[in-house]
């Protein structure tokens, strides 16, 4: 079931924040949602966890609409918005209680709770303290423990890493994923290599429009019309047998011995240059397909339709 959005509009004053969009989130999958500043994505998350209501269109999460029943909305998700609002005066613990209360939870189940959403989120050193006396990466961990106490089926997480320091991101990034076993997670972004390590599919939200979803290895290789192989050798080689190969269309020079093939789109042709080379009696040391990255095709789907 996950999260299923069908023609959702949001409009404030004159301006469509989000336009029209439609996705789904499907049962243990984990999707990143990319796009510009002001492009829609908190806008989206806050329907979705109903703080906001749509103006128009449909949002259930795991079945349940978000404007017609939202309290079962908010028994099946857990949300860390942007910003991370916490009771910055109250402890760890503490606050994981009062947050487990509001959701329901009392006696052995609100302890029981408590103490996994510690040790899961790696707080058991810092528990005794202050939230306002944690560092960044702790307080974002708080943020998670507080969206996993009532155990959601859907995690809804804004910008879940911004601010962290590289050890940190990574700690978060791993947590994320060994929750997204069991879990629907969809989380917003600006890191490419966030979406590459993390998700099975990935949103492109610009101006409050959809512009791409799809899976990740597929967006890498959106709107390329051709395959390019980058080969290295150990010495010169005269490369003119490559072009006897099929669908090779020319091969431009890559750097020391290194020369980038290019050929129609769909064929991978390593294993034929791999032969070739041995044929050839070429000390070939390296073989690779390109991909698009990741960063050029978010500028190509994000600036064209400004
Ligand atoms: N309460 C509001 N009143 C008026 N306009 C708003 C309000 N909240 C958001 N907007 C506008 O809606 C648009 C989408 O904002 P939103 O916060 O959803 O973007 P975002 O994709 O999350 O951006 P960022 O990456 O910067 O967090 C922006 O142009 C923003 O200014």
């Amino acid at each position: 079931m996950g999260i299923e959005i069908k023609d959702l509009t949001k409009v404030y004053g004159p301006q469509a924040a989000v336009d029209h969009i439609s996705f789904t989130v499907g049962t243990g999958e984990i999707v990143g949602f990319l796009g510009p500043n002001g492009a829609g994505k908190s806008t989206t998350m806050k329907i979705a966890t109903c703080y906001l209501p749509p103006t128009s269109g449909t949002v259930l999460v795991n079945g349940f609409n978000v404007v017609e029943d939202p309290k079962q909305v908010r028994r099946q998700v857990g949300y860390l918005p942007e910003h991370n609002p916490l009771y910055l005066d109250m402890y760890v613990r503490e606050y994981l209680h009062f947050v487990g209360k509001l959701h329901g939870l009392g006696g052995s189940s609100l302890q029981t709770r408590t103490e996994e959403m510690i040790q899961l989120c790696g707080l058991d050193r810092e528990k005794h303290k202050k939230i306002g006396a944690l560092s960044k990466g702790y307080r974002q961990r708080v943020g998670l423990a507080q969206a996993m106490i009532h155990d959601p089926a859907v995690l809804i997480l804004d910008e879940p890493t911004t601010g962290l320091d590289p050890n940190q991101i990574v700690e978060i990034r791993a947590l994320i994923k060994e929750v997204g076993q069991a879990k629907t997670v969809l989380f917003s972004t600006h890191i490419m290599q966030e979406v590459s390590a993390l998700c099975d599919r990935v949103l492109i939200i610009n101006q409050g429009k959809l512009v791409a979803d799809s899976p990740v290895a597929e967006l890498k290789n959106m709107g390329r019309k051709e395959t390019r192989i980058l080969a290295e050798f150990e010495a010169e080689v005269d490369t003119s047998p490559i072009l006897t190969l099929p669908q090779v269309q020319r091969i431009e020079p890559a750097g020391l011995h290194k020369y980038r093939i290019i050929a129609t789109s769909g064929s991978d042709l390593r294993s034929a240059i791999f032969r070739l080379a041995g044929e050839q009696g070429w000390p070939l040391v390296g073989l690779q397909q390109e991909e698009n990255s990741l960063e050029k095709l978010f500028q190509d789907l994000t600036q064209s339709k400004k």
